[in-house]
């Protein structure tokens, strides 16, 4: 497995080693004690979970606020834009977003550390989306944060995005400033 280091302190962006025969391949997609040495902030998983998206989803951006989820993400089918803005209390980094480009055939794998929005866009004909998580989803304690929020600068590569009721009344970045200062 490569790991690669991310304009973001801490997001990994991992290649899978695939072995190939004459039947097809086969990949590790979690060994514990690989990511525990190789991932910041690794924390062992308790969830894990799986979206089907069409084309032009955007989901996100989403993190819990007490109780934040690390989250191993992979593409088992299609391609997406994942998205991750560094919404930690204190971080020097606080709202810098930057965006992966991830798909089922490059066999690529994203560590987003607890204390990250994360989102993305589908922008292949559909999308396979599959993520472990080191916490438990607890909807009272999840915010929202506004995926199109200009103060993000995120230039999103869709036109006619598909966003849930949820997601569109996601936070601007200046309202959970305001937020971050209550917890
Ligand atoms: C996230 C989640 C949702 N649900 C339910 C709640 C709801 O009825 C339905 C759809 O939920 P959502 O609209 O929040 O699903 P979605 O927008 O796909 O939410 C996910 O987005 C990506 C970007 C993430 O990073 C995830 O952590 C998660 O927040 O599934 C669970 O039962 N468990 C879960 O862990």
């Amino acid at each position: 497995m490569k790991v690669t280091d991310t304009a973001l302190q801490d997001v990994k962006l991992m290649t899978l080693d695939v072995h190939r025969d004459n039947r097809g391949y086969f990949l590790e997609t979690f060994q514990a004690r690989r990511y525990e040495a190789q991932l910041p902030g690794y924390q062992p998983f308790v969830q894990d979970n799986c979206s089907y998206s069409a084309r032009n989803v955007v989901r996100g951006l989403h993190y819990q606020l007490k109780h934040p989820q690390g989250k191993l993400v992979r593409v088992a089918r299609g391609e997406i834009i994942d998205v991750t803005v560094d919404v930690r209390r204190d971080s020097p980094q606080f709202g810098q977003a930057q965006m992966v480009a991830m798909s089922a055939q490059h066999f690529t794998q994203l560590w987003v550390p607890p204390g990250y929005a994360h989102g993305f866009v589908v922008v292949s004909d559909d999308a396979l989306v599959e993520y472990k998580c080191t916490d438990f989803y607890q909807p009272g304690d999840e915010v929202c944060l506004r995926w199109d929020d200009p103060a993000l600068g995120i230039d999103w590569p869709v036109s006619e995005p598909v966003v849930s009721e949820k997601d569109r009344q996601g936070l601007s970045l200046s309202a959970l400033c305001e937020l971050r200062s209550v917890f």
